[in-house]
C-alpha cells in the first residue's frame, strides 16, 4: 500500500473534473473531481445509493447500453475526453474493462469466454488464441485449476473460478484499466483472499478501480480510496490517510460505522 511518506510517482491515468450524471431528471452524481493514477488500486466507499457504481460505469460509457442518461463535465483518459475525444466506445471497453457483483460468465466453455473478447477483435489463428487464453487465465490465477478442463462449461465452476475467468476474460483483451464493482461481494472468504491477493498482483500493470462495501477489504487492497455520499465526493486521499485520519467528520462517522 502506498504511504504517505511515499512520493507519488505514477501519472494520472483517469482525470475526472466538475462531473455531473443523471439518469433522466435524478442527479445522481453532483460535480465529482478526482484524479485516479495508474498502477494503484483506487477503492470507492459510501452508502447505498450515493452513485458509486455509477461512477464506476462512467469509465467506459456502459451504461449508454441501457438507459437514458446525461454525463456532463470531464472524464479522461491519459488527457482525451472519454465522452467528446471522439473514442470509440467499443475500443473504450477493451481498454477500460469491467467486472461485476455477481459473477456472470458466458453459456460457454471456459476456453471460450476467454477467447470471446480476441475474436470480437479479429484475432483467429488458433494458436495465439491459444496464447492469449493461457496468459489469461494464468493472470488470473486460474491456470492450473481449469488447464485440464478447458471444454467445460463455465457455469461448471465455483462462484469464485467464475469471478476469476469473468477477471480473465477481461484480461484476454489487454485492457489498461480494470473497473471491478463489489466483485467479492458473492464470494466466501477464501475465494475474496484470492480475488484480493490477485489485485495486488494486477496493479502492477493495471490500473485498478474497485468499489466496495467492505471496509477492510479497502482498507487491505487499496492505495487510495473516495468516499461518496449522495452522488458528491466527500473526501479522497491515500487510503492510509483516510483510514487513520480523514479530514472530514462523515467520514470518520462512516467508516466507524456511526452511519450508513
Ligand atoms: N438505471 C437507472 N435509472 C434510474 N436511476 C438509477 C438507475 N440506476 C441507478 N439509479 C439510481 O442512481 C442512484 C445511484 O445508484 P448506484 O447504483 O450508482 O449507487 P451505489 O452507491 O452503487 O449503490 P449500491 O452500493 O447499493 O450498489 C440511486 O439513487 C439509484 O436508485
Amino acid at each position: 500500500m502506498l504511504s504517505p511518506q511515499t512520493p507519488e510517482t505514477k501519472p494520472v491515468k483517469l482525470s475526472v473534473r466538475n462531473m455531473d450524471f443523471r439518469y433522466g431528471e435524478k442527479k445522481v452524481l453532483d460535480g465529482l473531481s478526482l484524479d485516479i493514477h495508474a498502477e494503484r488500486v483506487t477503492a470507492i466507499i459510501g452508502p447505498s445509493g450515493c452513485g458509486k457504481s455509477t461512477f464506476l460505469k462512467c469509465f467506459n460509457r456502459i451504461h449508454e447500453v441501457s438507459s437514458a442518461v446525461k454525463v456532463s463535465g470531464d472524464m479522461q483518459i491519459d488527457g482525451v475526453d472519454i465522452y467528446r475525444g471522439g473514442i470509440d466506445e467499443v475500443d473504450l471497453r477493451r481498454r477500460v474493462g469491467m467486472v461485476f457483483q455477481k459473477p456472470n460468465p458466458f453459456p460457454k466453455s471456459i476456453y471460450e469466454n476467454v477467447a470471446f473478447g480476441p475474436r470480437l477483435f479479429g484475432v483467429k489463428d488458433r494458436a495465439t488464441l491459444d496464447g492469449i487464453v493461457e496468459d489469461a487465465l494464468r493472470k488470473s490465477a486460474l491456470w492450473d485449476e481449469v488447464k485440464d478442463r478447458l471444454k467445460e462449461s463455465a457455469t461448471g465452476m465455483s462462484g469464485g473460478q467464475q469471478q476469476r475467468l469473468c477477471i480473465a476474460r477481461a484480461l484476454a483483451v489487454n485492457p489498461e484499466v480494470l473497473l471491478m464493482d463489489e466483485p467479492c461481494s458473492a464470494l466466501d472468504p477464501i475465494a475474496t483472499a484470492k480475488i484480493e491477493e490477485l489485485i495486488g498482483e494486477l496493479k502492477e500493470n493495471l490500473t485498478i478501480v474497485i468499489v466496495t462495501h467492505n471496509m477492510q477489504q479497502a482498507a487491505r487492497v487499496s492505495d487510495y480510496t473516495a468516499f461518496f455520499w449522495l452522488g458528491k465526493l466527500i473526501e479522497m486521499d491515500l487510503t492510509e490517510r483516510i483510514f487513520t485520519t480523514p479530514r472530514e467528520r462523515m467520514t470518520e462517522d462512516y467508516l466507524t460505522g456511526r452511519f450508513g
